[in-house]
């Protein structure tokens, strides 16, 4: 078969800079496209393949052979095959004896086998120093290059050159390299890409807890005390009037628990008299889901803003103006015009209005996309200093276990 280029951007340095030469076991999506991105930053690519006559698409300047004569030509392997085939790795201990072993797969569960697809790959050659690399950056962020919202490679190995030489083509190929330590840390890492929103836990029960507590609050206020005082049955509330109450209370009392962690950690630093002493867990757990906090608080506003514009068009709300006016005329008498009550009821719509803006403003502010367009005084002159930002910036270490630690 006849091979394609997908390469877009052939290399154009000079072969003086020429980076070494990397071996890639697997002709599959991510085995190329990680050689396209590699060749581009001038490595030299061998693929090992089962079928090296057959392999297609692959990126130009690539060299494909078998997965023996591949091994020997470089001492850095990247396995861009899947767990369940490493077996054939066994036949090639020899080979890849020395050698540093790149371990890039994901598992389809959370801790689908006991031990981690990195340490599984030194019980099968034991000779090789593995690393643990790239299983967050997918082909096809890769290929586009679309990495501007996940740059990070977690890279993990028991032996520290091995790693650093791993760590140096992360750097080369333009994404962060972020220690984690031994190959305990691989199962962890494996894991990270399979956890669905973990900070979204706190806010969602959260967001359920204030709901119900305020739910029964307000069946029991105004649904359940006219039934007992006056026989009226209200259960129609249910529907449009109890969560147009719930809605805007749980959107304030989340956004106050958006700054609320802040002034807290604040506070703590000045009573401790430091700040590089790290935060306790809650606090910690609780700064790094503000962001969750407050998409949940806007989200909650949004719901307000949307019952309250469905107001003229409910029954009730029709059937009680159209009586009025029947009942103001067969007793014909007139309802005089109150200025101030007018004033009062605009300026009561005018400021959700308004404070619906801010909420929107804040939140759009907020998405990293507009957040990296501006700069930081714009960014504080709306936001006091984001912790959003701090996430991002690498002045802020992030230490294995997901907590912040602050620049010295
Ligand atoms: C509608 C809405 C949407 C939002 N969307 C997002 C979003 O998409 N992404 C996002 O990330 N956030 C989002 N947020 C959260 C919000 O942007 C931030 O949490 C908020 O700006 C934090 O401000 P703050 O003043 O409470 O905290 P900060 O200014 O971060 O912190 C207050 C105090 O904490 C301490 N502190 C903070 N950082 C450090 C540090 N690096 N070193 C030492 N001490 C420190 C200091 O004592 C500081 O004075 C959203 C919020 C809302 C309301
Ligand atoms: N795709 C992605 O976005 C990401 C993938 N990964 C990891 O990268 C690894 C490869 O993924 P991906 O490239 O998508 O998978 P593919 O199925 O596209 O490619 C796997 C490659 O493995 C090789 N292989 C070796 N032995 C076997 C075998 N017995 N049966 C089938 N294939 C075999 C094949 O190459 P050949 O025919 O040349 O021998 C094949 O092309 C996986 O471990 C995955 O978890 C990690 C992050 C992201
Ligand atoms: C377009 C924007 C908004 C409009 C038109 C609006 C309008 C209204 C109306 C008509 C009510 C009375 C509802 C009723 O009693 O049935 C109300 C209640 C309320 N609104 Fe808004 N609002 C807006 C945005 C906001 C925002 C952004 C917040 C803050 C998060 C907010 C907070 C509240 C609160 C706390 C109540 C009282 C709930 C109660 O106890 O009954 N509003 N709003
Ligand atoms: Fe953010």
């Amino acid at each position: 078969m006849e091979k394609t280029s997908t390469d877009a951007f052939p290399s154009t340095m000079n072969s003086s800079e020429k980076q070494e030469t990397v071996c890639i076991f697997g002709t599959g999506d991510f085995g190329r496209s990680l050689a396209l991105k590699m060749l581009q930053c001038d490595y030299s690519i061998v693929f090992g393949s089962r079928n090296p006559q057959k392999s297609s698409l692959l990126p130009n300047g690539a060299e494909v052979l078998s997965y023996s004569e591949a091994a020997q030509k470089s001492d850095i392997i990247i396995i861009a095959v899947h767990r369940e085939h490493y077996e054939f790795l066994k036949e090639l201990t020899e080979v890849l004896k020395g050698k540093i072993l790149v371990d890039i797969s994901n598992n389809l569960k959370i801790n689908q086998y006991p031990e981690s697809n990195a340490e599984y790959l030194v019980q099968l050659v034991p000779g090789a120093h593995v690393v643990k690399a790239f299983n967050t950056i997918s082909a096809w962020a890769l290929q586009s290059g679309a990495l501007d919202a996940n740059r990070q490679v977690f890279v993990c190995g028991n032996d520290s050159k091995a790693k650093q030489r791993v760590m140096d083509i992360v750097r080369t190929l333009g994404l962060t390299p972020l220690d984690q330590g031994s190959l305990m840390a691989a199962k962890e890492i494996e894991n990270y890409p399979l956890q669905l929103f973990p900070m979204w836990k706190f806010p969602f029960y959260l967001s359920a807890i204030l709901c119900v507590f305020f739910f029964f609050y307000c069946v029991i206020r105004d649904i359940i005390y006219p039934y007992v005082n006056g026989k009226k049955d209200s259960t129609f509330r249910l529907a449009i009037s109890i969560p147009n109450r719930i809605f805007p209370i749980a959107a304030l009392t989340l956004l106050a628990l958006v700054y609320l962690p802040g002034v807290t950690a604040a506070i703590l630093q000045l009573y401790r008299g430091t700040k590089y002493r790290r935060f306790p867990d809650w606090l910690d757990h609780w700064l790094l889901c503000r962001k969750q906090l407050g998409l949940a608080a806007l989200g909650f506003a949004f719901l307000h803003v949307l019952y309250t514009l469905v107001i003229p068009i409910r029954y009730y709300v029709r059937w009680t103006l159209k009586n009025r006016t029947i009942t103001q005329a067969t007793a014909k008498t007139e309802d005089p015009f109150s200025t101030s009550t007018a004033w009062l009821n605009d300026s009561y719509i005018a400021l959700g209005i308004l404070g619906f803006f801010l909420f929107v403003l804040l939140g759009i502010t907020s998405l990293p996309s507009v957040s990296n367009m501006v700069n930081w005084r714009e960014f504080r002159f709306v936001q006091p200093t984001p912790w959003c930002m701090a996430e991002r910036d690498s002045s802020v270490l992030r230490v294995s276990d997901g907590t912040f630690l602050q620049p010295t």
